[in-house]
């Protein structure tokens, strides 16, 4: 008996996976890496782990070297973990039992059911070409003002609308409070960081419920999540606690990311990395398939209204300026048109360009 709550991965993928068996099964390198990349053994590293509660410190010097550790965390990886968060145990584990509801809900239901979550239901990618490009997961993107808003249709879980309000609240949080110290941190004044904020509101965000299903090709054939940065500020993850899965890339090598019970994973989107000239990092990440069990997270993206500005933190910036509404557009055009996202070295200024050629922006 067919899974009706499965989105028809296998079925709709069938010539991509079959293509895939043909070239050898292995999931070809994605053209930022190295073919070698993809042979050299999955590195075990402890992602930074820093505790939030020294930012409240009566003592200026361990406030400091808080915002310090996270700074260089985010220039050298663009990922680290944080304790002391506040956001509690509870409210995610009611979360996650809340998306295994959602998740368990027929597949008709999910893509058609007028206003389900706003409509934000995803899965696959209508636009791969080739197994790199494909996604073995599915998901609600939901923008935050939506969350409790009349058009966002909950169906008959309704308990779940005043959880995701509470995870999204205590993820506000804890992004502007690692925001702010982090643009601090690059020599500008709070006023400064306030302005930066002010553009991600609780009206432009998002709140992002992931589901990986076990997936029989995995781990070489097919990926939970394919390569790749994230398209705003900055990123608040709370990942499966039982199953892994979420590697990020450091020094072009794969780094797997342990779950970790107390801790959430922050890191910078290619928004920051503009704004901060290069100095914070927007690290390439994906999340590899699990063949028996599936996996689930939940995602915060601190993002600015459409036509917010991005801007820098200090002229010459070696980017043109630009808007969010802009650089989304130009991301999914990029993904409409050739299946995968070019994101910030097309807003490179000429000066920058070797030739007249794109390039990766220099870290
Ligand atoms: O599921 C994860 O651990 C990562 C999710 C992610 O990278 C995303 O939603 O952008
Ligand atoms: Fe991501």
């Amino acid at each position: 008996m067919p899974d009706l709550a499965e989105p028809p991965l296998e079925d709709s993928y069938r010539a991509l996976l079959r293509a895939g068996e043909v070239d050898g099964g292995g999931i070809a390198p994605t053209s930022q890496q190295a073919p070698e990349t993809e042979s050299l053994a999955v590195l075990e590293l402890e992602l930074p782990m820093i505790g939030l509660q020294r930012l409240r410190s009566g003592d200026a010097t361990e406030r400091k070297a808080c915002a310090d550790a996270m700074a260089s965390a985010a220039s050298e990886w663009g990922f680290f973990q944080v304790t002391g968060h506040g956001v509690g145990r509870e409210v995610l584990e009611e979360m996650r039992r809340e998306q295994a509801r959602l998740f368990r809900l027929p597949f008709d239901t999910k893509e058609k059911a007028a206003g389900l979550l706003n409509g934000s239901y995803r899965w696959g990618n209508p636009a791969a070409t080739s197994l790199r490009e494909l996604s073995w997961s599915e998901a609600f993107h939901v923008p935050l003002a939506s969350i409790s808003g009349e058009d966002c249709h909950y169906g008959r879980l309704i308990s779940l609308r005043g959880v995701m309000q509470e995870v999204a609240d205590a993820m506000s949080r804890v992004a502007d409070t690692v925001a702010g110290a982090l643009v601090e941190n690059l020599g500008h004044q709070k006023a400064e960081s306030t302005t930066f904020q002010a553009s991600c509101d609780g009206t432009t965000c998002f709140l992002r419920l992931n589901r990986y299903p076990a997936c029989p090709f995995a781990p070489d054939t097919a990926l939970g999540l394919v390569p790749h940065t994230d398209s705003d500020f900055l990123t608040i993850l709370c990942q499966d606690q039982q199953v892994g899965g979420l590697q990020l890339m450091k020094d072009s090598r794969w780094v797997a990311v342990k779950p970790h019970a107390d801790a959430l994973i922050v890191n910078i989107g290619d928004l920051f990395q503009a704004w901060s000239n290069n100095r914070y990092k927007s690290a390439e990440h994906k999340v590899v398939a699990n063949t028996k069990e599936e996996r689930f997270s939940v995602a915060y993206f601190l993002c600015p209204s459409s036509d917010s500005p991005v801007g820098t933190c200090a002229e010459p910036s070696p980017y043109q300026p630009f808007t969010f509404g802009e650089y989304r557009r130009k991301v999914q055009d990029d993904v409409k048109r050739t299946g995968k996202k070019i994101g910030l070295p097309n807003f490179l200024k000429p000066s920058n360009t070797v030739d007249g050629q794109k390039r990766e922006p220099v870290r």
